[in-house]
């Protein structure tokens, strides 16, 4: 018998991000002729880490193909906190730059949580401020994480409801799962969160209708621990020989899955999308 085709349970991050950016874009179209108004993004990146220096470059390019204006602050490996604080406060003062974002991770002298601290909420692109983290928590979402949110966006594209449903997220991250936990309970799913220390996460994501893994561990998600007819967003990377996998065995888990995101071009272009939206966002708040 031939091999069934599962490419209808792909849930295609790139033409979803094509969309949003579209809408971006038109709207950025009409805050410069009606208002004078170009977005702007200035990306901090303090070292020369070479897949940092790709995600920025993304984040460059998709800036070029929605209008927004963007500054590459590439800071030596050797800036001391004072300077990454100074050059926080040099943006946040900037009229002409709406966001600002710090490319995680930071070289390990520099402490992470004081320049997020630093960074206005208004122009916290990335919504990882603890003002915009709180509010999250309280239902109140403007600024937020932008992978969580593009998880958000694909259930609405593909008209998946989460109310009363339960969703296991797997890794208890500050960027990835408390945020994305966040907001599914802020739609009125049932959150479970499971993590490395987790004692048995097959027993939760065998019951899960939404699984959301953001762990780093290569293929961690195999087809014997989800439940047929599952919604899975992968958002894990790793690199191995050049290749970059998921947190998702997808080529199994396709199988039993009702919609599934595949790594690369699933949440990691959404991501991106949902940043080029928070510009904009903050920018008509200017
Ligand atoms: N302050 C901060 N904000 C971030 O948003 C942030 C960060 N730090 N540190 C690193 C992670 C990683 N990240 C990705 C975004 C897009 C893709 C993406 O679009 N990936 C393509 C593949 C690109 C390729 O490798 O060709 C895809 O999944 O299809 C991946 C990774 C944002 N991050």
């Amino acid at each position: 018998m031939a091999e069934e085709n599962y490419d209808s349970r792909k849930i295609d991050g790139r033409s979803l991000s094509k969309k949003v950016e579209e809408q971006v874009k038109q709207e950025i179209d009409e805050l410069k002729a009606e208002k004078g108004i170009t977005p702007g993004l200035a990306t901090i990146l303090v070292g020369e880490d070479p897949a940092s220096k790709m995600y920025v470059r993304l984040k460059h390019k998709a800036c070029e193909r929605v209008g927004i204006h963007a500054e590459d602050h590439n800071m030596p490996e050797t800036t001391t906190q004072e300077e990454l604080m100074q050059r926080i406060r040099e943006l946040n003062a900037r009229e002409d730059i709406h966001g600002i974002l710090l490319q995680l991770p930071l070289p390990g002298h520099l402490d992470d949580k004081s320049a997020m601290l630093a960074i206005d909420p208004a122009k916290d692109a990335d919504g990882f401020h603890p003002y915009n983290m709180g509010k999250l928590l309280i239902g109140e979402e403007g600024l937020v994480p932008c992978t969580p949110k593009g998880v958000i966006r694909a259930l609405e594209e593909y008209e998946v409801s989460v109310q009363g449903k339960h969703a296991v997220i797997v890794g208890h991250s500050n960027v990835v799962g408390k945020p994305m936990a966040a907001m599914l309970i802020n739609r009125n799913a049932t959150v479970s969160v499971c993590h490395v220390f987790t004692d048995d996460l097959t027993k939760f994501t065998l019951e899960a209708d939404i699984i959301v893994v953001g762990t780093g561990v290569k293929h961690l998600i195999k087809a014997d621990m989800v439940k047929e007819g599952a919604v899975i967003f992968d958002v894990g990377i790793s690199e191995e020989d050049g290749k970059i996998y998921g947190d998702v065995d997808y080529d199994n888990v396709v199988k039993k899955a009702s919609l599934i995101t595949p790594v690369p071009g699933g949440v990691g272009p959404m991501t991106i999308a949902i940043l080029m939206e928070h510009v904009l966002m903050a920018a008509k708040n200017s």
